[in-house]
């Protein structure tokens, strides 16, 4: 029998609270289809995404793949429009923002792409997040170079400024966007699949940055395919399974074996260890159903 597991340890990290905002991200009737042939849409991937996140805290989305968790983080952002229902940044719709005044509260992290930024140092790297604050040809000056110092301190990376991105670890990347999108000062960051590519270090130090942030007040949505961190991190969680609406709930009350295993198509078993530092999660995939077996994937 396979088994693949997970844990992760629940001790936090937290420092002193430095923001109070608070911000609400909902989605009312969310849907979303690809365009099809001939410029007609597609199948739908999304339907019925409904949800309502109040930072700080953090949301975390999880489901298998292909469900459409990326495309729901790009769609509640506003860079592909829904093609039914709307999302809604403090009670106005995300379409109404202007560009500038959304990008400087709403930090978006994307799956890391290697090498996209080759040849900058991770200081160049992360002094681009302040672009939503700067003028449209302005070069960075010392406020923004000190708002990047401070978010390459709140990730772990100051160390490595003067590295290229050529120069660096995946895991050390990762943090270099999540500093990237910090420099802008945002009050939420939404973070598509950080943790995946890294070893179990590298995952830690990312959670650790997430529980960090939000301790200080951030909002943070999280796409992830680690059960065990939403446990972890996260106050709600919304469930997206394959061609059915996502359900949206208290961690603790949506993530149980029964809808893990629904989800998946894989027997999970839920459990936590005790550790000297507290309770952590512990999620197991045990074995198949016999669900899912038509999957593409
Ligand atoms: N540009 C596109 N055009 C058409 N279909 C697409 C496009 N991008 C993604 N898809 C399809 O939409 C579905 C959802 O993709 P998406 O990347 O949102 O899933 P996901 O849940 O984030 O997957 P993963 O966990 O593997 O990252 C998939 O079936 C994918 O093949």
């Amino acid at each position: 029998m396979s088994m693949t597991t997970q844990t992760t340890a629940t001790t936090t990290t937290a420092t002193a609270t430095t923001k109070t905002t608070t911000m609400v991200l909902e989605v009312k009737g969310g849907g979303y289809a690809y365009p099809g042939r001939n410029g007609r849409p597609g199948t739908p991937i999304l339907t019925d995404v409904n949800f309502r996140f109040e930072g700080p805290g953090v949301l975390t989305i999880l489901g298998p793949n292909g469900a459409g968790k990326t495309t729901l983080l790009r769609a509640m952002l506003g860079l592909m429009p829904w093609t039914k229902g709307a999302s809604f940044l403090d009670g106005k719709d995300v379409r109404d923002w202007a560009q500038r005044d959304f990008w400087r509260r709403v930090g978006y992290v994307p799956q890391a792409r290697a090498n996209a930024f080759a040849p900058l140092t991770l200081a160049q790297l992360v002094v681009l997040g302040r672009s939503a604050r700067m003028g449209s040809l302005a070069m960075p000056g010392d406020d923004d170079w000190a708002a990047a110092d401070q978010a390459m301190r709140e990730t772990g990376i100051a160390h490595l400024a003067e590295r290229r991105t050529t120069e660096v670890s995946g895991g050390q990347l990762q943090l270099a966007y999540i500093a990237r999108a910090l420099a802008a000062d945002p009050e939420c960051l939404i973070l598509d699949e950080p943790e995946s590519n890294l070893d179990f270090r590298n995952q830690t130090l990312v959670l650790e940055v997430i529980e960090r942030l939000t301790a200080k007040g951030l909002g943070v949505v999280i796409n992830t395919h680690f059960p065990a961190h939403a446990l972890r991190l996260a106050d709600r969680t919304l469930l997206v399974p394959r061609g059915k609406p996502p359900v949206f709930g208290a961690t603790r009350d949506v993530m149980t074996e029964e809808s893990l295993t629904e989800l998946f198509g894989v027997q999970v078993r839920m459990r936590e260890v005790e550790l000297p530092e507290g309770r952590a999660p512990y999620v197991a995939a045990v074995g198949r159903t016999g669900l899912g077996e038509d999957r593409e994937d």
